[in-house]
């Protein structure tokens, strides 16, 4: 396994200062720092509950933080109005775990689906980028009229990440991609992510548990813990970490992944 490295390492895609989260009495993150450069691939790993998808709902402007600043690629996305929010979440794809299609339409529909509710572009339009997309997505254009039932876990996973790109984004989240996947398909999704990122110049931040995923396509590994990044660094560094939780969750994956 190789670790991938980029001189992409410029300005600022992601900056967040001071964040502070707080659910009922819980508080989730307690004064978070953390900046990604544009054009790296970031797994986001922690123990279960350290607040990684909070913490993607913030970056997405999903949900408002008690306190603290986000800024993607400049510009804040806290107290800002949802009209402006709306645009400016057009920079940003977003794949959910359960990253869930609508049933009622085919895949050429869901794909195309955020193109016609932000663009005036005629449907013929719509229908050519969407395809394109679909096969960027290593999707057959055989999928494209079939429904999400009809479909395997990595198609649809495929198709969903057609959708999430479909407006071109700068900056690309996905929580957990390839979750429910068998190890060949994920290593194959995993790939088209690297080969995507590649092509498109994206910034990927990506909610992770699988140590092959990290190892085969982040630039870094952003470890959150105690409410804050308690390390930030390439894999290869970030494995042998002695930082006591960090050692732990590379120790723990291990056994896990080898049991
Ligand atoms: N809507 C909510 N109301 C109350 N508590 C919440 C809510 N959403 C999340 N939490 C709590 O916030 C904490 C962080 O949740 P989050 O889902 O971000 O964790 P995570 O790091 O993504 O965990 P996992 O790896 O298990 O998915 C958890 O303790 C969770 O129970």
């Amino acid at each position: 396994m190789s670790e991938r490295t980029t001189d992409k390492t410029v300005s600022p895609a992601i900056q967040v200062r001071g964040l502070v989260n707080r659910l009922g009495d819980l508080t989730v993150h307690d004064g978070l720092d953390l900046e990604i450069p544009a054009g790296t691939t970031v797994g986001l790993v922690g123990g279960s509950g350290a607040g990684k998808t909070v913490l993607l709902r913030t970056l997405l402007a999903l949900r408002e933080p008690q306190a603290g600043s986000v800024r993607l690629f400049g510009q804040e996305m806290v107290g800002v109005g949802e009209a402006e929010l709306r645009r400016r979440r057009r920079r940003i794809g977003m794949l959910f775990q359960h990253g869930a299609l609508f049933g009622g339409l085919t895949v050429l529909e869901n794909i195309a689906l955020p193109l016609r509710e932000h663009t005036a572009l005629s449907g013929a339009v719509i229908e050519e980028l969407a395809l394109i997309k679909l096969k960027m997505a290593g999707l057959p254009p055989s999928a494209a009229g079939l429904y999400s039932d009809e479909l395997s876990g990595g198609m649809i996973k495929r198709a969903a990440l057609a959708r999430a790109l479909i407006m071109d984004p700068d900056i690309l989240f996905l929580d957990e991609p390839t979750a429910g996947l068998d190890p060949v398909n994920a290593a194959a999704f995993d790939e088209l992510i690297r080969e995507l990122s590649e092509l498109l110049g994206l910034t990927v931040v990506m909610v992770t548990h699988d140590l092959d995923a990290l190892w085969q396509i982040t630039h870094q590994v952003v470890f959150l813990g105690r409410g804050r990044v308690l390390a930030q660094g390439p894999v290869a560094e970030m494995s042998q970490s002695e930082i006591p939780e960090v050692a732990d969750y590379f120790s723990d994956r291990r056994k896990q992944e080898a049991s």
